[in-house]
Parts: structure tokens; C-alpha cells; sequence
């Protein structure tokens, strides 16, 4: 399922038909399980590339890839130029010499004087060929500096740009389809150094060819030209198709190499085995290759047909240059000794036309790919989070959402926003809580707060000043989260807590009183090479924590982290009784010494705690208010808070008598 030396597997058919079932599954799913996974629907046709465009776009890319040379290394990519422009002018000098040679051998006077006269030209092209390998080597060394310099350059500049992109751009489709296509940039852009090279070599000892022939007779250039005119065509015809079906195919090959990897993925592995779902992902990694390789017979059949007509093409254009040659000799419009070094120079000529031609159709497509990279680079700094920006008030009293209304940008057909014009405030130095049932936009309202999203309408204020317009990293400053998926990091557990801050030094003493604020130093003693047992169950010597152990590094990250607003999104889900009740009263201990929590949790009792509660349903504010007058006030509080207390007070039913007899 690769794309591209290898990963270009082709055309993607818009949908992927539903797969066929055998009767054993039919039985076991009870009954056919035909729906497709949902990748299916791309439609990508963005691409208008034809002949002229693409020759248009050439020198630009060229001065790109120049440029990140330039970054990478300017004094090999200096090396690298002057060489290959003195080794093809020296090819230049070469053929003017073997001209010189020829003229002589077969021009008149004795055969001593004759070849005695050529004596000069051929020292001349021995000192050439001497200087041209010298320059070779020269130019290679600094090439072989230059080409992994300009990848990591590249690279680097890929990472960066994309991890400092909002939250949206990574969730938009197009922008990740983009970030996909542009990873492969990096490596054609070190391979733009090598063809570029070439193509600079190319250009100039065709140059010397043409400048020749041109002397010679005015008719041999345009002749020289037709000949190798169409494999610069069919060349390009098939770089344009394989680039093509590569941007057409990419979500294709992105699903498959997500399948395969589900396949052999531990976190998989259990429902794999016990809900039998290997044989339903192997059917649709097959159905894609299946589709993948027909993409890729019709590209090789397109091929073949391209290059044969453009062979059919260069034999006539030769055939006709070689008839011109023989007309201009018969008519004796040309000299034997012309005629031999004209075609000694067409054949120099058409060598170089065709690596030229060669190359160039390498280098235009690597280009193309180095073209996803600079779109990706143009597009990440268009949706980057900004830099700078008001500065936040030093000790702010509340936060306030004002009529704050939000929908996700990669859900724009959703019926309703997930959050609607929401009012509430958020006091600081205390616990306020969120509660709502499943998808009433508990979770987006904190990453509002935290700034990984703006409102789309409505205002989000820390006293006066409008967190839209406020300095987002100094925001970010602020804020430490507890998300309901925060990452495991596959580390040490030392790291998974001071990468809370990975911008400090960890100290043992402050990785350990965020351990102990979190009330996870028994998972600590726990691990078999305690803070330093790395946390990566697929490496040797790694470990596996629970989900509750997890959760609890996860808060102590947090506290490491000490940001002055605490948010803890579902913290205590995978945590015993013993353990939530634990969890509530530190967090209750934070609240006291005046850091803010804001607490989203569905454990109703735990909320007496707050200080504040703001009910969400549908993503609406329908209540606010301290715990008790929620309670007292019977709304949906109340109401969640009875269905929870119902199924404690709910008699366990008596084990029914045994019969008698
Ligand atoms: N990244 C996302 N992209 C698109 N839609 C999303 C995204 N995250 C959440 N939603 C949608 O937004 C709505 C609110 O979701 P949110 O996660 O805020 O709810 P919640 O109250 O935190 O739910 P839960 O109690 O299940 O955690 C839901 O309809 C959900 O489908």
C-alpha cells in the first residue's frame, strides 16, 4: 500500500465499494456486515497541471529548492554551482577542441603536418577532462554535505510550522490530507539538489552543442531540437500522470497504512481477537490494494502507449536530420570535415538534450512534491496560532463568556452548534463545576478557555480584556489540563510528568511534590525502576500502567505544570471509590490555596465540592448556581442528581428462595 517510489499506487475510485461477507460471518454478525469505514468520500480534484504550466512552474521551484540550500549550507551550495558551471563549460571547450582536431585530420597537407596541428587542441582537451574530474569531485563532496543538510532543513521547518498550527487546522480534513502529501517534500527536496545539479551540467554542455551546430548550419538546431522533443513530452506526460494519481490517491493509501497498522496495533488486539474484527479490516485492506494495483496497471499502460508514440516521434525527427545532412553534402553546400564534427556535435547535442530532458523530468517531480511542502509551509504560517497579541490582566478576578457560540469547523453539516450562545463566569480562586449529559459541550467549553479554539460568535473575557485579541502563549502560560484522552506519553514516568513543563528543568523535588499532589507516589513505588521505568509497553524493559495509575500521573502532571487555572476534565472516570474520593479532597486542598479548578465530571456527589456549578444541556447554559440551591431548585441538577442517588438507595433484589423438593 505504498504511494510514491513505491507509494504511487494510483487513481482513488471515489468510493470503496462494500465488502463481500462469507456465510460463516453473515452467521456470526447475524446477518451480512456491509458498510464501508467511512474514508471513502474525497473528492480531490484540484489539480490543473498541464504541459505549459508545468514548465512555467519549473524555475520558480528551482529557486526554491536553490533557496533551501542556501539555508541549509550557502558554501557547498556555492561549491556545487561554480562546479557544475565550470564543468560544463569546459565540456564547451572540449568540443570546440575535438572540432579543431577534426578540421585538421581531415583538412589538407601532409598527414605528419596534419596530425602534428591537432597536437595543441587534444593538450587542450586533456587539461579539460583533468579540470572537469577534479570539479566532479568537488562537486560531489559538497553535494553529499549539502543533500542530508537540505532534508533536515526541510524537515524541520515542516515540524515546526506544523506543530504550531491552531487545533482546527490539524482537525480540517484538507489542511491533514495536506500535511500528508507534504511529508514526502522533505526527501524530494534532497533530491532536488542531486537533479538540479545535473540539470545546470545538462544545460550548459548543451548549450556548447547547440552554439556549435549553429555555426556549422543554421537548419541542424531545429532539427536537433524536433528529435528530442518527444521524450521531453512522453517524460513529462508521465511524471504529470503519476503525480496526479498520487494527490487522487493519497487519503487511500493514508486509510490503508491506517488498517494495516490497526491490524497489528496492541490497543486492537483484544477486540481483534474476541469481536473477530481481523477478518473485516484484512477485507478492506485487500479491497484497497486490489483497487491500488489497478491504478497502477492503468498508469504503466498509459506509460508504455506515451512512449511508444514518442519513439515513433524521434525516429522520424532523426532520420529527417540525417537526410538534411546528406542533402546539404550532396548539394556541397557543407564541407566533409563540417559535416563530421556536425555530427559528432548532434550526437554530443542530443546526449545532453536527453539527460537534460531526463533530469529536468526528475526534477519537476520531486519539485511538485517540494511544491506540497511549500503550500503546507504557506498554509501552516496563514493558520498558525498567533504571536503576540494584549497582555492578560496579572491577577484577573473572573473569566466571562459572553453569548459565546462555537461550532467545529470539520463538523459545518452538524444540526446544532456545540455551544450556543453561552453566558456564565467563571470566578477565580475557586471550584467550578460543569455538568451535562454526553455531547452538551462540557469539553469544548474548557478548550475555549483554554484558547485551542475562538468563539465563532460571542466573547470570552478575562476582566476586560477579550482572550481572542490577548497573547496565546501567555494564555496558554496559565493553564494546566487534565484532558479526558491526555496523551501517555511513551517515556519514563519522570517525563510523562515534567513534560507539564518541558520548558524548565525538572527537578527531583518538584517532580516528586507533584507526585505527591496527585496522590500517586504508590504508583511510583509501584513501578520496577520507579520515576525512571519508561512507560512504552512495546519497548523492552517498558511497563504498562492502569488507566486509574494513568490518571493519576496524568494530575500529577498537571500540578507540575502549576498553571494558576486547573482544569480536570473527567479526572477521577478510571479511579476507585476509595481513589475518586482521594482525588476530590486534593483537589478541594488546590481550590484553598486559591488556585482555580475548573471540574467537569459526572459524579454528582463529588460536586458538592464546587463552589459554583454550571449546567450545560445541548450545548445551552440552562442552569448555574451553588450545588445546594441547584438541588433545592429542581431543575435537570436535580434531576441527574436524583437518577444518580436512586441507584444507591435502589434495594439489591433478595437471591430467590431454592425449591423445595
Ligand atoms: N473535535 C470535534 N470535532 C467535531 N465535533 C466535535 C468534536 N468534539 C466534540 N464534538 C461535538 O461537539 C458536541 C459537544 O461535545 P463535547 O465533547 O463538548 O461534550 P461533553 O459535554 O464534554 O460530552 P461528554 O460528557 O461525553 O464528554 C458533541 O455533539 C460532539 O459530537
Amino acid at each position: 500500500m505504498e504511494l510514491r517510489r513505491g507509494r504511487r499506487d494510483g487513481k482513488t475510485k471515489p468510493t470503496t465499494p462494500a465488502p463481500e461477507v462469507s456465510d460463516s460471518e453473515s452467521l456470526l454478525f447475524g446477518g451480512p456486515l456491509r458498510y464501508d469505514t467511512g474514508w471513502s468520500q474525497h473528492n480531490d480534484a484540484f489539480l490543473e497541471l498541464n504541459f505549459r504550466g508545468m514548465v512555467r512552474r519549473l524555475p520558480g521551484l528551482l529557486a526554491a529548492s536553490f533557496r533551501l540550500a542556501r539555508q541549509a549550507d550557502p558554501r557547498a551550495t556555492n561549491t556545487v554551482l561554480a562546479a557544475e558551471a565550470v564543468r560544463g563549460a569546459a565540456q564547451a571547450v572540449s568540443l570546440l577542441a575535438v572540432n579543431s582536431v577534426l578540421s585538421r585530420v581531415i583538412g589538407g597537407g601532409a598527414l605528419e603536418e596534419r596530425l602534428r596541428g591537432a597536437v595543441p587542441a587534444l593538450v587542450v582537451m586533456a587539461a579539460v577532462a583533468l579540470v572537469g574530474a577534479l570539479l566532479r569531485a568537488a562537486s560531489t563532496h559538497a553535494t553529499g554535505r549539502l543533500e542530508p543538510k537540505v532534508e533536515r532543513v526541510a524537515t524541520e521547518l515542516y515540524l515546526e510550522r506544523a506543530a504550531g498550527v491552531e487545533l482546527a487546522a490539524i482537525e480540517d480534513h484538507a489542511f491533514h490530507k495536506l500535511l500528508d502529501t507534504a511529508q514526502y517534500g522533505a526527501a524530494s527536496a534532497r533530491r532536488m539538489i542531486m537533479y538540479g545539479t545535473r540539470v545546470v551540467n545538462a544545460m550548459i554542455s548543451l548549450i556548447a552543442a547547440a552554439g556549435v551546430l549553429t555555426v556549422l548550419h543554421w537548419a541542424l538546431l531545429p532539427l536537433l531540437v524536433t528529435m528530442t522533443l518527444p521524450s521531453a513530452w512522453s517524460a513529462l506526460t508521465n511524471a504529470r500522470r503519476r503525480y496526479e494519481s498520487f494527490h487522487v490517491w493519497v487519503q487511500h493509501a493514508r486509510a490503508g497504512h491506517l488498517l494495516s497498522g490497526l491490524l497489528t496495533e496492541p490497543a486492537a488486539a483484544p477486540e481483534i481477537r474476541v469481536h473477530g474484527v481481523g477478518p473485516f479490516l484484512l477485507r478492506h485492506y485487500r479491497q484497497m490494494s486490489e483497487t491500488a494495483e489497478a491504478e497502477q496497471a492503468r498508469l504503466a499502460r498509459l506509460a508504455a502507449r506515451t512512449g511508444l508514440f514518442a519513439a515513433g516521434w524521434t525516429g522520424l525527427a532523426t532520420v529527417a536530420t540525417y537526410a538534411t545532412l546528406g542533402g546539404l553534402l550532396l548539394a556541397g553546400a557543407m564541407a566533409l570535415s563540417v559535416a563530421g564534427t556536425a555530427v559528432i556535435a548532434i550526437r554530443t547535442g542530443s546526449a545532453s538534450l536527453d539527460t537534460l530532458v531526463l533530469e529536468v523530468n526528475q526534477l519537476h517531480e520531486e519539485a511538485l512534491f517540494v511544491g506540497d511542502l511549500q503550500r503546507l509551509y504557506t498554509e501552516a504560517a496563514k493558520r498558525a496560532i498567533p504571536a503576540g497579541g494584549e497582555p492578560l490582566p496579572e491577577d484577573p478576578r473572573e473569566i466571562r463568556f459572553e453569548h459565546v457560540t462555537f461550532g467545529y469547523p470539520a463538523d459545518s453539516g452538524a444540526a446544532r452548534p456545540a455551544l450556543d450562545d453561552v453566558s456564565l463566569t467563571i470566578p477565580l480562586g475557586r471550584i467550578v463545576a460543569l455538568v451535562g449529559e454526553n455531547g452538551s459541550g462540557k469539553t469544548t467549553l474548557v478548550k475555549l478557555l483554554a484558547g485551542l479554539y475562538t468563539p465563532d460568535k460571542g466573547q470570552i473575557l478575562w476582566d476586560g480584556v477579550d482572550a481572542a485579541d490577548a497573547d496565546r502563549h501567555a494564555l496558554a502560560e496559565r493553564i494546566a489540563m487534565v484532558a479526558q484522552d491526555f496523551k501517555r506519553w511513551p517515556f519514563t514516568a519522570r517525563v510523562n510528568v515534567a513534560v507539564g513543563r518541558s520548558s524548565a528543568a525538572p527537578t527531583d523535588q518538584r517532580v516528586a511534590a507533584a507526585v505527591a499532589d496527585a496522590g500517586a507516589q504508590e504508583v511510583v513505588a509501584d513501578l520496577p525502576r520507579g520515576l525512571d521505568t519508561l512507560l512504552a509497553r512495546n519497548f523492552s524493559g517498558g511497563h504498562e500502567l492502569s488507566g486509574g495509575q494513568w490518571q493519576r500521573l496524568g494530575i500529577a502532571r498537571a500540578a507540575y505544570r502549576r498553571g494558576r487555572i486547573l482544569i480536570v476534565d473527567e479526572p477521577t472516570a478510571a479511579l476507585d471509590a476509595r481513589a475518586e474520593l482521594e482525588v476530590f479532597e486534593r483537589i478541594r486542598g488546590l481550590a484553598d490555596s486559591g488556585q482555580t479548578v475548573v471540574l467537569i465530571t459526572h459524579r454528582l456527589a463529588s460536586v458538592r465540592h464546587a463552589d459554583l456549578v454550571h449546567v450545560l444541556d445541548q450545548g445551552r447554559l440552562v442552569e448555574s448556581g451553588p450545588p445546594e440551591e441547584l438541588l433545592a431548585a429542581g431543575g435537570l441538577y436535580a434531576e441527574l442528581y436524583a437518577l444518580q442517588a436512586e441507584q444507591f438507595a435502589a434495594k439489591v433484589p433478595a437471591p430467590a428462595a431454592p425449591e423445595a423438593g
